[in-house]
C-alpha cells in the first residue's frame, strides 16, 4: 500500500447506462461518507456516452463531456478512468489501454473485455505501475475478487463454483415459480437492467463463462483462458425439465465450476442439477452465489445481487475507494508475469447424470434403454416413468457416476434403439 494522497481523486466515467449512472448516484449521494472512508474527496471530472442529450436520471451537467470516450484516458485532470461501456474490443479496449499508458488507474465492470484480453491488459497495467480493478465484472455486488485476492490469499484454492449470471437464474427460477414461458421472463430480466447489450451473452452462458475464466485466473494463478471454458446456455432447458428435476429433488442452475486437476484446468459453465436443499439450489431471481473451497478455510459461500444498477455500482465504488486509500494489488492477485499457462483438462471428472427422454410406450422399450446404458458403462441409480395419455411415455433416469464421454456415446446410440421419440436431455448432477 503506497501512502495515499489527500488530494481529490478525480474520476472520468465512460458509459452512463445502468452501471455508469449507478456510480454517479453513489458519488453524488454519499460524497461525505466516501471522503471519510477513502481519506480524500472523490470527484467526477468528466464523462462520456454515445448520446449527450439522453435523459439519464441523474444530473451530469457539472461534468465535462467527451464525445470520444478514449479522450478521457488522455486528460491530465483525471486520475482514474472508469470504463462502463462494455464490449470486448472497440472503444472499451482502446480506452483502457490509453488510460493505462497515460498513467491512469482503471476500474471496469467489463468481463467480456477481461476474459478476452485480461492477461495482456494486466501486463500493460503492471508495466506502467498502474492498477486495473474489476470487482464489478464478476457476480455484480458480491465482493468475490476481493475475497479471493485478499481474504483467502493464504489458501491453495481447490475449487470455485457458482451461479454467476443473474439473467439466467432469474429466468430459470421464475419459470419454475410462475409457470410462465421463457420470453415473458426474458422481458422482465431486461426491465430489471440485468441483460447484456447482446442478450445471447447471457442466455448462451458466455457472460457467466467470462466471469468464471476471471475467477480461475485468480484462484489458480493462471493466464485468463476463456477459450477453454466448456460452455452451454439455458436455451434447451424446458419447463418440463425444471419441474421433473424438482420432482427428483434437484434445481437446475447455470453452474460454473473451475478446478485444477491432475488432467489440467477444468472450467465448465453449463446447466446442471444441484440438490434443492443446497444453498445453490435455493438461489432465486437475479441473485448470484459463488462457492470457494480452500485448503485451509474449507468451503465458503458468498451470496448477493449479481446484476443491476445499485449492486454493480457498489462493486465499482469498492474498487475506487481502494484506489483512494492507496491499495495497489496486482491485477489477478499475483504479478501478471507469474501467471502460468495451464493446459485445459480434456475430460471432466465423472458425475451422476439426469437423463430425460420420451419413449414409445410398448413392451421392451425401457429394457432397450437400460441395456444400451449398461453397454455404455453407465449404471442406473433411479428411474421414473410418468403417467401419460397416448403412446409416448416420459421417462427420467438418474445415473450413478459416469463420464461425459460415456453419456455422449449413449445419447448418440439412443436413436438406434427405435424407441426414443425426439431428442433426449442430459444434464450433469453436480456434487456440491
Ligand atoms: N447491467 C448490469 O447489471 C451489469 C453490467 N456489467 C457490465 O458493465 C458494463 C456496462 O453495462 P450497462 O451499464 O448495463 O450497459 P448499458 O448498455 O446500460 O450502458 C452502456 C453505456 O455505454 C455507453 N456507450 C456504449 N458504447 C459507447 C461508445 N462507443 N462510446 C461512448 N459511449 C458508449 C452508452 O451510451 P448511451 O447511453 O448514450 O447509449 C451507455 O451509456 C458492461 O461491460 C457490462 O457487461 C457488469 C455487471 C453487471
Ligand atoms: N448480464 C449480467 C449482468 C451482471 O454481470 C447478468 O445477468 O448477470
Amino acid at each position: 500500500m503506497s501512502s495515499p494522497s489527500s488530494a481529490p481523486l478525480r474520476l472520468g466515467i465512460a458509459g452512463l447506462g445502468t452501471v455508469g449512472i449507478g456510480v454517479v448516484k453513489i458519488v453524488q449521494t454519499h460524497a461525505e461518507m466516501i471522503m471519510r472512508r477513502g481519506g480524500r474527496p472523490i470527484e467526477i471530472v468528466a464523462v462520456s456516452a454515445n448520446s449527450r442529450t439522453k435523459e439519464r436520471g441523474a444530473d451530469i451537467s457539472g461534468y465535462a463531456w467527451e464525445d470520444d470516450p478514449v479522450a478521457l484516458g488522455r486528460r491530465d485532470d483525471i486520475d482514474v478512468v472508469i470504463e462502463l461501456m462494455g464490449g470486448e474490443n472497440g472503444a472499451a479496449k482502446a480506452l483502457v489501454e490509453t488510460a493505462l499508458k497515460n498513467g491512469k488507474d482503471v476500474v471496469t465492470a467489463n468481463k467480456a473485455l477481461l476474459a478476452r484480453h485480461g492477461t495482456e491488459l494486466a501486463r500493460l497495467a503492471e508495466s506502467h505501475d498502474r492498477v486495473l480493478r474489476f470487482e464489478a465484472a464478476v457476480a455484480g455486488g458480491i465482493p468475490v475478487i476481493k475475497a479471493l485476492t485478499e481474504g483467502l490469499a493464504g489458501n491453495r484454492i481447490t475449487r470455485v463454483m457458482g451461479v454467476m449470471n443473474g439473467t439466467c437464474n432469474y429466468i430459470l427460477t421464475r419459470m419454475e415459480a410462475t409457470g410462465q414461458g421463457y420470453n415473458v421472463l426474458f422481458d422482465e430480466a431486461f426491465k430489471l437492467g440485468y441483460l447484456e447489450a447482446d442478450p445471447n451473452l447471457d442466455v448462451g452462458g458466455i457472460d457467466a463463462g467470462h466471469k468464471l475464466s476471471l475467477l480461475s485466473a485468480i484462484a489458480f494463478g493462471t493466464e485468463v483462458d476463456f477459450d477453454n471454458v466448456v460452455l452451454q446456455g439455458i436455451g434447451s432447458i424446458s419447463l418440463d425439465d425444471i419441474r421433473l428435476a424438482r420432482d427428483m429433488g434437484y434445481s437446475i442452475k447455470l453452474l460454473g465450476v473451475a478446478q485444477m486437476t491432475g488432467r489440467g484446468l477444468e472450467q465448465r459453465m453449463t446447466p446442471c442439477l444441484v440438490p434443492e436443499t443446497h444453498p445453490l439450489g435455493q438461489l432465486q431471481g437475479g441473485t448470484n452465489m459463488v462457492v470457494i473451497e480452500g485448503d485451509s478455510v474449507g468451503q465458503i459461500v458468498l451470496r448477493g445481487a449479481g446484476a443491476g444498477e445499485g449492486p454493480t455500482a457498489s462493486a465499482v465504488m469498492g474498487d475506487v475507494l481502494d484506489i483512494a486509500r492507496g491499495l495497489r494489488l496486482p491485477v489477478f492477485g499475483q504479478p501478471a508475469a507469474t501467471l502460468t499457462d495451464a493446459p485445459p483438462a480434456v475430460v471432466s471428472a465423472g458425475a451422476p447424470w439426469y437423463l430425460r427422454m420420451t419413449l414409445l410406450d410398448k413392451p421392451g422399450a425401457l429394457a432397450k434403454i437400460a441395456t444400451l446404458l449398461g453397454e455404455s458403462g453407465i449404471s442406473i441409480a433411479r428411474m421414473r416413468q410418468y403417467s401419460h395419455d397416448g403412446t409416448d411415455a416420459p421417462v427420467l433416469i438418474v445415473t450413478h457416476k459416469a463420464s461425459s464421454d460415456d453419456i455422449s456415446f449413449a445419447l448418440a446410440k439412443f436413436a438406434e434403439t427405435g424407441v426414443v421419440v425426439g431428442d433426449p436431455v442430459a444434464l450433469r448432477i453436480e456434487e456440491v
